[in-house]
């Protein structure tokens, strides 16, 4: 049994804020202790997420030359399908064992912020699968709402205005991402997807029912987040760790590729806002027991400077 908490945010969709406020203690605790929890209650449709997940493995089992037209590697604003070997997540670790979708907001290239930032903005690479782009954008579309939701509740948890966070998505580099984890390679390595924590503010993962994500507990010892039936799994991220001087915990995860014969599924939703949010601790975080921890830092250039750690096609970029 998974000592990770279940949080049912249902109440969070309701005007009444009173209702709101056992979901935002149980989000806080949630927070403080672990940095992971599931939640259910968010009002996404199960059978979109299914529609997702069938698409998704309809997209993977494409031909290596039809994935590669859309390869990440050669899109400026990181979008497309990353290849195994593409990206590595733990250093001295094999490369991770999986292959990726990634799209985000489709901004056309005279829109301002591709000319500010184009390495984060500009459009997104589809491939030549009917239904696939709009069955993408319409679940980016649902999903968006609930992670604002998710990030109201942690902003009035942390003694700030209800909006502190959501004002900073106007122009935002949230990606959708699905992932396919081929069985692993013949008594190789079951390196998945190597330790790392997020990048943004939370990240809100669906997975299929087959397994292998792992949370590290304070003791450092691994833990399954196992999966449960129609829930996202819910952590935060670096740049919610920065604002809150490490109260919120951005933990560390694995995942451990599927046994052979057997593939997993998963599709993470980075919550990560607009490029140039200046992420300053809060002064609700600041005290005698938490002193100031973190410089300033911009969202891009966190954010940026992990997809050069990770990618190294990013390595060679000037910019
Ligand atoms: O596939 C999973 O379960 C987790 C993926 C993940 O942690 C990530 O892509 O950042
Ligand atoms: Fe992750």
């Amino acid at each position: 049994m998974s000592s990770i908490p279940l949080i049912d945010i249902s109440p969070l969709a309701l005007e009444d804020r009173q209702a709101w406020q056992p979901v935002i203690d149980a989000i806080d605790t949630a927070c403080r202790d672990r940095g992971f929890f599931y939640v259910t209650g968010h009002g996404v449709d199960p059978a979109l997420v299914q529609q997702v997940f069938d698409m998704s493995a309809r997209f993977f089992a494409l031909p290596d030359t039809d994935k590669r037209a859309i390869d990440i590697t050669q899109s400026p604003n990181h979008r497309g399908y990353g290849s195994i070997g593409a990206e590595q997540l733990e250093e001295g670790k094999p490369t991770d064992w999986k292959e990726t979708f990634d799209m985000a907001l489709h901004l056309p290239e005279e829109h301002a912020y591709v000319e500010r930032c184009p390495s984060m903005y500009g459009p997104n690479r589809y491939p030549q699968l009917e239904g696939f782009q709009s069955l993408m954008e319409r679940y980016y579309a649902e999903l968006f709402p609930v992670a604002m939701r998710i990030l109201k509740a942690m902003a009035l948890a942390l003694k700030m205005p209800e909006d502190f966070f959501s004002q900073s998505f106007s122009t935002h580099v949230t990606v959708l991402r699905v992932i396919h984890y081929p069985p692993r390679p013949e008594q190789v390595h079951d390196n998945g997807a190597g330790a790392h924590t997020d990048y943004g503010c939370i990240t809100l993962l669906r997975q299929d029912q087959i397994g292998g994500l792992q949370v590290r507990g304070v003791d450092g010892q691994w833990i399954d987040a196992t999966p449960i039936e129609d829930s996202y799994v819910v952590n935060i991220g670096d740049l919610m760790q920065h604002w809150t001087n490490d109260i919120y915990r951005s933990t560390a995860h694995r995942v451990v590729s599927p046994q052979a014969g057997v593939h997993r599924y998963s599709s993470p939703f980075f919550v990560e806002p607009d490029f140039d949010t200046l992420v300053t601790t809060l002064p609700t975080c600041i005290d005698t027991e938490h002193p100031l921890r973190y410089q300033p830092v911009t969202s891009g250039d966190w954010i940026q400077s992990r997809f050069k750690a990770t990618y190294s096609y990013r390595n060679k970029e000037t910019s």
